[in-house]
């Protein structure tokens, strides 16, 4: 089995106004390529925090993070960026689509972002439309979308770079209960369709129960 993500004995520390605390506490934890896991655990336990040290937007305080057998640490800047870009796809709870973009260009914008020609898109562009239902939305603003349907924008433009890994913060949790089941219903087909590896963090033992794997964070410790 591939390990796209290993972590070793990661610990993570804050800081604020002199007061270090501790969020992480010694994790280890691999994750292998098509995995579909759910990180859960009571509020402030650090799942988002997990979350972020494995997609390189926060730094470990100590231990190491290896996304497909490189570790986070030793990339230079640049390498890491590229990493963000081309490996991983982001979701958050709040969607983050630009609002006087269109659909499209909200799901195009990590290539422009990337200095890439829209271009050569085109084709990558179609398939994630008609994978996540909005085609004919394709020219819509995001204040002209449900909830559901600014999501499912989300995760297309998570996708446009096809990234081997999706991290998904709370995906469905600004979501009603039936329009969450479609969109983790979404992420189940880009796991097993589209074999990406996915690792959402949720409070919801239901969509948690669409992975194939429950880890519990419990004060900043695996249980
Ligand atoms: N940038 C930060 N500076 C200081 N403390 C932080 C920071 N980010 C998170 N924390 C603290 O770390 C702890 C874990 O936060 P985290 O967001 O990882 O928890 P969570 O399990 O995802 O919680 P929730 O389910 O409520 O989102 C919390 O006590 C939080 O206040």
């Amino acid at each position: 089995m591939k390990q796209v993500i290993t972590i070793k004995n990661v610990r993570k520390e804050y800081q604020n106004g002199g007061v270090n605390t501790e969020v992480i506490k010694g994790v280890s934890l691999d994750i292998n390529k098509g995995e579909f896991v759910s990180i859960m655990g009571p509020s402030g336990s650090g799942k988002s925090t997990l979350l972020y040290l494995m997609g390189g937007l926060e730094n470990c305080t100590e231990g190491t993070i290896e996304i497909n057998g490189k570790p986070i640490e030793k990339m230079n800047d640049t390498d890491e960026s590229k990493m963000r870009r081309k490996d991983i796809g982001f979701v958050f709870q709040f969607f983050n689509l630009i609002p006087h973009l269109t659909v499209e260009e909200n799901i195009i914008l990590p290539i422009i972002i990337d200095g890439g020609k829209p271009k050569k898109y085109k084709d990558q562009l179609d398939k994630l439309l008609n994978l996540v239902g909005l085609t004919d939305k394709r020219h819509s603003k995001p204040s002209q979308l449900s909830g559901g349907q600014q999501q499912r924008v989300a995760i297309a433009r998570a996708l446009i770079n096809d990234p081997e890994i999706i991290l998904a913060d709370e995906p469905i949790g600004n979501l009603d209960s039936k329009t969450g089941e479609t969109i983790m219903n979404l992420f189940r087909r880009i796991n097993l369709e589209e074999g990406k590896t996915i690792i959402q963090v949720t409070h919801s033992e239901e969509s948690a129960a669409y992975g194939n794997r429950i880890v519990n964070v419990l004060d900043g410790l695996l249980v």
